[in-house]
């Protein structure tokens, strides 16, 4: 379980995050969402450890991320950022073997590369594995950073923005190979996903924490998120929302 209480976080002058209390169950996706600058990012990042909160705290299965060595972090909770910088010279496989690090410090054995091909293997990549990242297509590169964060074996994914860059076909077949990996089996991790696009939350997503000016504006079971009184409240627009196979599908208006 994540359990974020009272969280705030300041860069410089600049409140970003207010007083943010929330507990995320383990299992499932839960779709973090809002307006562009609303804090998504920096909540990930501080749950991740990666940013110092000015207030509150974050525990992630009881362990105090900012106060846990590097590779107990590591163990516990697996980030993709936004644009992380890589050297486009690495191959594939080289790359999301990198995912297993933490595990190895160094010293790669066969289960890290067993659990390497795996990972390839589960986000389509294995024909692509002996490329070099420089010339693969923007959407072919986030699929294997995806992979590589995949290989980390954390219980904890956090994703931000993960669809960048990928087209309808690729962007559905990643929701649905999180969602199915996210069940109690074969093998059952938890995902939280920074998501623009509010259908592939509606669509996927078991839970959703809407921010909005760097607070919740609302948060629970995607049903009860996706409603048009909920998203003109976080949003500030009007939407409807229709009902596709009891799943939301969201129209702006
Ligand atoms: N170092 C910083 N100094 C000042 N303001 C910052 C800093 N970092 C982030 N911000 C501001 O904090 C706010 C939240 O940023 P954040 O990236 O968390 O939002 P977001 O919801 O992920 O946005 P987007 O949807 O556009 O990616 C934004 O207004 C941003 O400009």
């Amino acid at each position: 379980m994540i359990e974020v209480s009272n969280l705030s976080y300041s860069a410089g002058q600049a409140q970003i995050l207010r007083d943010i209390s929330l507990t995320i169950p383990q299992g499932g996706i839960t779709a973090i969402i809002g307006p562009n600058g609303a804090g998504k990012s920096s909540l990930l990042h501080c749950i991740a450890g990666l940013l110092t909160p000015s207030g509150g705290q974050v525990r992630i299965d009881g362990l105090d991320p900012f106060d846990a060595p590097h590779r107990d972090r590591a163990r516990a909770v697996a980030l993709l950022q936004q644009t992380p910088r890589i050297a486009t010279r690495l191959r594939v496989r080289e790359l999301v073997a990198f995912g297993r690090w933490p595990h190895h410090g160094g010293r790669p054995g066969p289960e890290d590369a067993r659990l390497t091909e795996e990972a390839l293997a589960t986000f389509d990549l294995t024909p692509l594995a002996d490329r070099s990242l420089e010339t693969l297509s923007g959407g072919q590169r986030q699929r294997a950073l995806v992979a590589m964060t995949w290989a980390q074996s954390a219980p904890w994914l956090l994703l931000d923005e993960p669809l960048n860059a990928l087209d309808p076909k690729y962007a559905r077949d990643l929701m649905e190979r999180l969602h199915d990996l996210t069940r109690p089996a074969p093998e059952q991790r938890s995902v939280v996903v920074v998501i623009h696009d509010i259908n592939a939350a509606a669509g996927w997503a078991d839970r959703v924490i809407a921010l909005k000016d760097g607070e919740i504006g609302a948060s629970g079971p995607c049903n009860d998120i996706m409603t048009p009184a909920t998203l003109h409240a976080v949003f500030g627009m009007a939407f409807d929302v229709i009902d596709h196979k009891q799943r939301p599908v969201v129209i702006a208006r």
